[in-house]
């Protein structure tokens, strides 16, 4: 099953998904995992013995619901998406640095990546399940956990939108250089994903490229239980 997800992401329109990226510096892709994979992700939501660390948002002032990084080795189905994602995402980072006139440095693979980030004292996995009860909601942020960030990450929708829950719009706001910020507000299907800028993404301007600054979020979840994993490619300190 796992490998089945390794040809999916491999047999994505990936042409299209970083045309996506340098475009608007977000990606939608439809439909990544299957009902079956959502629920399996769901229910391990109470296994405590796949957790680090759960984090109780609103003790934070992070919103309100909860989240639980999971611990190594990651359940093999989180293992295999972080890893299938990973290549493309390294080709339109270094990309990115290359419009700004910085060195490629993203290196081909997950796992000389993690080493980097273990070098680095980044040794604990990042990737987590989210949790938003009625009432829900997590703030606008960045999740930097070390002076080694991936610029993108992913986050997949596990449960129906609409029917499992209301409300819960993934939101990314985009603070340009001395001007507004612009704000968009995403829906994810169960078991769609979106790839997103974890910092900032290079921009075109007239004279080159910029840089903006994101942050993300969700909006409150109006009724149900709205639940998301985050595949983040960075260790944590
Ligand atoms: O629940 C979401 O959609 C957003 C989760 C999040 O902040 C993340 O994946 O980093
Ligand atoms: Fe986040």
């Amino acid at each position: 099953m796992t490998n089945r997800i390794e040809q999916r992401v491999a047999s994505l329109d990936w042409v299209l998904l970083h045309q996506a990226l340098d475009e608007q510096g977000y990606a939608a892709i439809p439909a990544l995992l299957r009902e079956e994979e959502c629920g399996e992700l769901r229910a391990m939501y109470e296994e405590e013995s796949h957790f680090r660390t759960r984090i109780d948002m609103a003790r934070y002032r992070f919103g309100s619901g909860e989240y639980k990084y999971f611990q190594a080795p990651l359940p093999p189905l989180v293992q295999t998406l972080r890893a299938a994602l990973y290549p493309e995402l390294a080709v339109a980072a270094n990309r990115w640095l290359q419009c700004l006139g910085q060195e490629a440095m993203y290196p081909a693979d997950l796992q000389p990546f993690l080493d980097q980030c273990h070098r680095q004292e980044q040794t604990r996995p990042t990737p987590l399940l989210l949790k938003y009860e009625a009432g829900g909601y997590n703030c606008l942020h960045q999740d930097l956990y070390g002076d080694i960030h991936f610029p993108f990450q992913v986050v997949i929708a596990l449960n129906r939108r609409e029917t499992d829950y209301t409300g819960g719009e993934f939101l990314l706001v985009e603070q340009r250089p001395r001007a507004q910020s612009r704000g968009h507000a995403v829906t994810i299907e169960q078991g769609g994903a979106l790839i997103f800028p974890t910092q900032r993404r290079p921009v075109e301007g007239t004279r080159g490229y910029y840089q903006t600054t994101l942050r993300h979020g969700v909006s409150t979840v109006t009724s149900g239980t709205r639940y998301s994993l985050g595949v983040i490619f960075h260790d944590a300190k």
